[in-house]
């Protein structure tokens, strides 16, 4: 794991946040599907993908729901992103058209420009957006700077600080 840059900034999102931001994306998408308004299925993209893609498909009443497995990061050091799980064929159709392909984030654009190869006519959604792969994101909700690290609340937990100041 690399060590974050002075300049990095930390943008800690809690259970409360991601629920939140992950519903108003639901609802952005709303009525927005290429039939009658509808979408077919959800698409995640594991794993980051999976609590959002829940979210929204129990907002939009989307009883279809399947996965799509790319790594593309090991902590933080980045690597050419893999296909690891393909969805099922008679979910995506030929090219993806009214799927709604959900993640938790877009940062360099990878992983959606693998996913968006595979599946060009898919709608593609995340929660969160970095510059440099926003042009690959249809919908999202909030975008933060390129060297924000965005920490989600399943790589965390409650911990004990050391008071603002010391009692020594
Ligand atoms: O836009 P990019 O630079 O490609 O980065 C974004 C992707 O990286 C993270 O996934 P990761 O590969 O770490 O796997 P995970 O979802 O299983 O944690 C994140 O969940 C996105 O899927
Ligand atoms: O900012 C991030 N946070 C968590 N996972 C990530 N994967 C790529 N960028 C990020
Ligand atoms: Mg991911």
């Amino acid at each position: 794991m690399t060590d974050r840059l002075p300049h990095e900034k930390g943008f800690h999102v809690s259970w409360d946040q991601i629920h939140r931001d992950a519903r108003a994306l639901a609802w952005r998408l709303d009525g927005k599907g290429p039939e009658n308004g509808d979408w077919r299925a959800v698409v995640a993209i594991t794993r980051g993908g999976m609590a959002p893609a829940m979210i929204v498909s129990r907002e939009l009443d989307i009883r279809v729901v399947d996965t799509v497995s790319v790594k593309s990061y090991n902590h933080q050091d980045q690597s050419q992103p893999r296909l690891i799980k393909a969805p099922q064929t008679e979910i995506m159709g030929d090219q993806g058209e009214g799927v709604l392909i959900v993640d938790d984030l877009v940062d360099t654009g990878k992983t959606l420009e693998l996913v968006r190869n595979l599946y060009p006519k898919a709608h593609f959604a995340t929660v969160y957006a970095k510059p440099e792969g926003r042009g690959m994101v249809d919908t999202y909700i909030t975008e933060v700077s390129q060297d924000t690290w965005i920490f989600f609340p399943w790589d965390m937990a409650l911990q004990y600080v050391q008071p603002y100041r010391g009692s020594d």
